[in-house]
Formats: C-alpha cells, structure tokens, sequence
C-alpha cells in the first residue's frame, strides 16, 4: 500500500515550474510503476502523464486531474521535507493534488470499477498553462474522458470537509508583463533622464482605477501586480522598469475591458513620461464554470459521506482546467486542509490529514458518476 504521507512529502522536496517536471515527472512514474497491473496503460504528454484504467464493463470513461507544477517562491515553512530546489515551492497545494490521484488510483486499479478511469497528471497550470494544449493532443483524445473533475486544496477550511458550487467557481484571468524603457544616468541629474521607476511606480497606482470606474460595481475584477522590479543601484536612475501581474474578472468580456484600459493608461504614460513601454499578456485561462447537475450529485453523494459539504462562493483564483470543463461536462471543489496561511504563501502548511480525506472524496465521486 502507497505511503500517501511520504509521497506527499518526497514531492514536496521537489517542486518543479511548468513544463520543467522532470523529476516530479520522473517520481510519479517509478509510484505508478509500483501499483501498475496490465489494466493501466501509462502515456507521457511533454512534463506530464496519463494513466488510463480500463473498467469491468465500462460505457464511458471518468476523468480526474491534478496539477503538478510548482511556483517561483522561496519556501519559508522550516519543514524538514522542504523544497530542495532554491526559489521553488509547492505553495499552490499541488503535492497534495498529485498524492491524492496516486492514492485513488491505486484504489482504482486493487477494486476496479465499471467505467474506465482516466489520471491527469498536467503540467504548468500556475504558467504558461498546461491544459489547453493537453486537451488539443492525440494522446489526450486516444483517451478522451466522457466527463471529469479535479479538486483544489483550500487553507480556510477544515480538513474533513470538501466545498463547491453550480456554475462560476474561478475567475477568467491574463498574465501582465510590462516593460518600461526610458533613459539611465546619475542619481544627481534626473532632468537627463527618463526615470521608469517613477514611472512604473505611477503606473501601479493609476492601474488601481482601472476596476473601480470600468467595472460594473455588481461584478467583479481584480488587477494585482505581484513583482516589481527596477534599476542597479541606491544613486543610479533606472533606465527600465518592469512589472508582472494578473488581471482576474467574473465575466469573460471583462478582461478585454481591463486590456483595453491598461492600453490607454501606457498610451498615456509614454507620452507623459518619454518612454517606451511594451505589454505582454502571457498565459490567459478560462474560467472555471461548474455543471449544476454534478455539482448537485455530488453534493448529495458528500452528504451521505462522513465528509462535511459547504456551499462555496465564486473567488477569483484561476485554473486552466476552466478550459477542461469549457469542452467537458464536470465539475471543481475545494478540499479543507486547514492551514494559517493561505495558497501562494511562503509559509503555507496544509494538514497531511486531508490526504485521505482526498482520496475518499475522489473515490466516492468517480463510484458516484459510474
Ligand atoms: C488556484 C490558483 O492559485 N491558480 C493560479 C493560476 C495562475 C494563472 C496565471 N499564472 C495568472 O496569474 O493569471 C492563480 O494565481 O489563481
């Protein structure tokens, strides 16, 4: 029987960003090795893996995913099954996500079910995104699931207790990368300059009046920038400013509204301050809009369960598995894993508890929909 505690802990160590998983990759692999029978079929798609269980009787096949990048943040837990890899941490949860498939998987393959199963191992959901490129390759079409779901750990709730709801569960989102070009010199002579820090810094805050007087109040959008980053040195003026962001919205059109502000706002600034400025909107996801006949289902089945459901609110966190659900029926929820800090944290700890918790939740819904 897999060791979920030590697995959760080994993948820990060793988180990896997108489409770099080469030795989460590697690791995953050598534990399906373990519990593999001649039902599963294993196929790699570039960092990833697809496990494939074919059922008893099956009439359709019934797909879970998880995620299996990490994020650039340096882990500040003290946990002696750190991150190994400087600059790098599980702070999204998905260690959590991928000991949870392995150990419903190898539930999966010692009791088989009807319908066929399908393992999503995917890649770079944090950036540049794994699961729209997924969903358009063969091997994900050899295997093509009839409906699927996934899970995402939340720190504010408590383990034993899972979280969902019909329709919008996450936001549609864009990545921000602007790069502010002007003109370096001499802290002393800023009248011979074209300052970016100035600039950029002006930018942020001009930024934060893009949702409050383009947005409807009723819905919602967020535009955060993350990193700033800009010159050398304490009495050098920087010649280049740049800043990394998202822009998060409720409805789908309201991201094109955000662009088109930040691009009138950069019109505006490179006059303003004689610059150049280049916008880049990196990676862009889908919302994740729940299917309410399964979220119902599902929730009737928890119910049943030892398992606590509650209602969840829509937040503004994405997932390309949005652009799963866009062309799959299915459905999302959050797992409780009662942490102090919350996703995206250096300090993030969730409770090892909810491992199992997981895979019960993950085994009773893939019983549930066959
Ligand atoms: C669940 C979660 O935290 N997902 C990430 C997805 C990131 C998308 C992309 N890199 C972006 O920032 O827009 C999130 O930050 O919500």
């Amino acid at each position: 029987m897999l060791n979920l505690q030590q697995i959760r802990r080994d993948l820990h160590r060793i988180p990896e960003l997108g489409f770099q998983e080469i030795k989460t990759q590697q690791y995953l692999l050598s534990t399906i090795d373990q519990i593999k029978t001649d039902r599963v079929s294993v196929q790699l798609w570039k960092t990833g893996i697809l496990v494939f269980v074919a059922g008893r009787e099956p009439e359709k096949t019934i797909g879970f995913r998880a995620d299996i990048d990490g994020l650039p943040i340096t882990e500040n837990t003290n946990l002696p099954f750190s991150s190994e890899h400087s600059g790098r941490m599980h702070a999204c949860g998905h260690d959590f996500h991928m000991t949870i498939a392995l150990g419903t998987l190898e539930q999966v393959i010692e009791q088989p079910i009807n319908d066929n199963c399908l393992f999503v191992f995917q890649p770079a959901e944090e950036g540049p995104g794994g699961a729209l490129p997924l969903l358009q390759s063969s091997e994900f079409n050899k295997w093509r699931p009839d409906l699927i779901f996934a899970l995402h750990v939340a720190p504010e709730l408590p383990v034993g207790t899972v979280s969902s709801k019909p329709g919008l569960l996450f936001a549609n989102t864009s990545e921000l990368f602007l790069d502010f070009i002007g003109k370096g010199g001499h802290a002393a002579y800023p009248h011979l300059t074209k300052d970016m820090t100035v600039a950029a810094s002006s930018f942020v805050v001009q930024m934060q009046q893009i949702v409050s007087r383009n947005i409807n109040p009723l819905e919602s959008a967020v535009v955060t920038i993350g990193k700033m980053e800009s010159g050398f040195v304490q009495n050098a003026i920087s010649e280049h400013a740049r800043l990394e962001g998202t822009i998060r919205t409720q409805h789908p059109q309201a991201i094109q509204t955000v662009k088109s502000q930040i691009e009138k706002i950069v019109h505006g600034f490179e006059i303003a301050y004689d610059c150049s400025i280049q916008v880049d909107y990196g990676a862009n996801y889908y919302q994740v809009y729940n299917e309410t006949a399964f979220v119902n289902q599902f929730k009737d089945m928890i119910k049943s369960s030892k398992i606590t459901y509650k209602d969840a609110a829509a937040a503004m966190t994405g997932e390309d598995f949005g652009y799963m659900l866009k062309d799959i029926p299915g459905f999302m929820f959050w797992l409780g894993v009662n942490a102090s800090f919350g996703l995206h944290h250096a300090q993030l700890n969730p409770d090892e508890a909810a491992l199992d918790v997981g895979v019960e939740a993950v085994i009773r819904t893939i019983q549930c929909f066959s």
